[in-house]
């Protein structure tokens, strides 16, 4: 493992639910595992006032996030962890002279010998990352002669093609591309990053992973929550710029990416980048019409509780048509992948938690033996990122007895298995690799910008377009029962269930 140089952290948005939820409980566990530098402090800040001692108490020592992982918290590491932590406030817009902030860090320094390593990590509301990134710059924080400096900058970046692309200018006024990590926190799941070693350390599935012999590519997202306490800002998002944009196309591209000639960063993010600019861009109505469902949440009873509507939900609009539902059919222009569709979709207040990508292996050209069904024929290989993480491949077995009846069977692996060993959470992961400069993990603005004008035209068209419908579904089921419509030859999306090896079957509203 690559050595850990002393540093300082410096949240910006420091009281903020991101950090109390996320950044805070990825320190901790770091912390406790004696994966931070010798030598490392936290400096708050945000605009409220408070002492280090307030921050201290109000973020970290009563927050329930701490034990997320379930171990037990020892309070006098609680404690000397929370000794690290330090706070100033900005004031109301952030859009003020650093120099008492440039102060607090050099005292820092010195007191605690960080030697002028310094992480800024944007954690406000977006409109303020580039008023960060300018004042900084303005007092002189950017400066790399007495230290690194990084800037981890957190989603969204951007709402479109053209607001990415002037927050990309922004951010690479004050800080280069090499010193920009987008955080994606799809690409800490330790199971997305099994995607690179299923496909290019193991000779058995590469020669497999094309167009030959894959007859398409199924990606679900699917979250059992609603919109939460976010409806104000998922009404102005929704799910194709929330999840479908950023994490669903970072999976896409892990997918579709060619073998990169080896692991530097540089080399595995150039071939994400060819990815995505081969995803095939929709453009005319009628095969945005063919390719793109987008529907809402209605209420509904889920367990035996009444679920609210989307429109209903406190911070939506009334008469949103903002989806929380999306599935697109798409297809990927290169040598590879021509003629292959790939089927993506991601929605709130389905059935079950779970993020799965199934490749779905052609049947074999000449069929000798009977079997039961269409479906359950097809080789699949099934990655799990989430819950129940692992892989499957489903293959055909001769059920003994007479004849040659075939079954499927499971040929699996579970993460679970390997209890020995502590799999991190995605902001621990990626707060470790932005420490040591790591940035295989993180978005490349060229990314970025490849996933926005593939996401736009259909972001313009359910805006814009002449038949654009909006279906509805109840809370609760696997979304609108047209969904299924998009796939090829009567096929249906696989619901899957809470476990890997769960097999519920494959109609929308069951
Ligand atoms: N929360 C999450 O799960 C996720 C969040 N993100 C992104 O992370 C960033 C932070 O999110 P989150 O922590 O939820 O946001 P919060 O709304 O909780 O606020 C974050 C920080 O910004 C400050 N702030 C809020 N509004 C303003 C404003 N108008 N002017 C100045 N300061 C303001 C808050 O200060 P104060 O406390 O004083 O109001 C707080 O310190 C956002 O860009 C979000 O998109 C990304 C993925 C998930
Ligand atoms: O980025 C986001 O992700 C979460 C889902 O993340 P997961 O790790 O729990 O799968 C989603 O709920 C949220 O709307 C979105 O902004």
């Amino acid at each position: 493992m690559k050595k850990i140089e002393d540093q300082i952290l410096v949240i910006f948005g420091a009281s903020g639910d991101l950090t109390a939820r996320k950044l805070i409980p990825a320190l901790f566990n770091l912390y406790r595992a004696k994966q931070l530098p010798k030598n490392f402090v936290v400096l708050g800040a945000s605009r409220s006032d408070m002492s280090d001692e307030e921050f201290r108490d109000k973020v970290l020592l009563k927050s329930s996030y701490l034990n997320g992982n379930g171990a037990e918290i020892d309070e006098k590491l609680l404690h000397d962890f929370s000794q690290r932590f330090f706070y100033e406030d900005l004031g109301g817009t952030y859009d003020t002279e650093y120099s008492k902030l440039r102060k607090r860090v050099e005292s820092l320094k010195k007191s605690f010998n960080t030697s002028g390593n310094i992480i800024y990590y944007l954690s406000t509301p977006p409109t303020l990352y580039e008023t960060v990134a300018r004042r900084l710059s303005e007092s002189g924080m950017n400066t790399q002669n007495n230290g690194w400096k990084r800037l981890i900058v957190e989603k969204p970046f951007g709402y479109s093609l053209e607001t990415a692309k002037k927050l990309n200018q922004g951010l690479q006024k004050y800080f280069t591309e090499p010193q920009i990590y987008r955080i994606d926190h799809y690409l800490g799941k330790e199971t997305v990053q099994n995607l690179l070693v299923t496909r290019f350390s193991n000779s058995i599935f590469e020669p497999l992973w094309n167009r030959n012999y894959i007859k398409h590519v199924e990606i679900t997202n699917a979250e059992s929550v609603g919109v939460e306490k976010r409806g104000g800002y998922y009404d102005k998002s929704g799910a194709l710029r929330d999840m479908f944009q950023n994490h669903l196309l970072q999976i896409v591209s892990l997918v579709v990416m060619e073998p990169p000639i080896g692991n530097h960063p540089e080399e595995i993010r150039n071939e994400k980048v060819k990815a995505l600019k081969s995803l095939r861009i929709m453009r005319d109505e009628q095969t945005l019409f063919d390719n793109t469902i987008r529907a809402q949440y209605v209420a509904s009873e889920v367990k035996g509780e009444e679920v609210k509507g989307y429109r209903q939900e406190d911070g939506v609009d009334p008469s949103s048509t903002t989806e929380t539902f999306a599935a697109i059919k798409f297809y990927v222009d290169n040598w590879r992948w021509h003629g292959v569709p790939f089927y993506v979709r991601t929605a709130k207040r389905m059935p079950t938690k779970v993020t799965e990508i199934v490749i779905h292996f052609k049947t074999p050209h000449h069929q000798i033996f009977m079997d039961s069904g269409v479906n359950s024929k097809d080789n699949k290989l099934i990655v799990r990122i989430q819950p129940d993480e692992g892989i499957l491949v489903k293959f055909g077995v001769k059920v003994p007895g007479q004849g040659f009846k075939v079954e499927r069977a499971n040929l699996d692996f579970y993460y679970s298995s390997l209890s020995e060993t502590y799999v991190m959470d995605a902001y621990e992961r990626l707060l470790l690799d932005a420490m040591q400069g790591d940035a295989t993990l993180y978005a490349r603005a060229d990314e970025v910008e490849a996933a926005w004008e593939f996401v736009d035209p259909i972001l313009d068209y359910w805006k814009n377009g002449k038949d654009v419908r909006m279906y509805g579904y109840a809370a609760g089921v696997w979304g609108p029962e047209n969904a299924d419509d998009l796939i090829d030859d009567n096929g249906f999306w696989r619901n899957p269930g809470e476990n890997l090896a769960d097999d519920p079957g494959y109609c929308v509203i069951c």
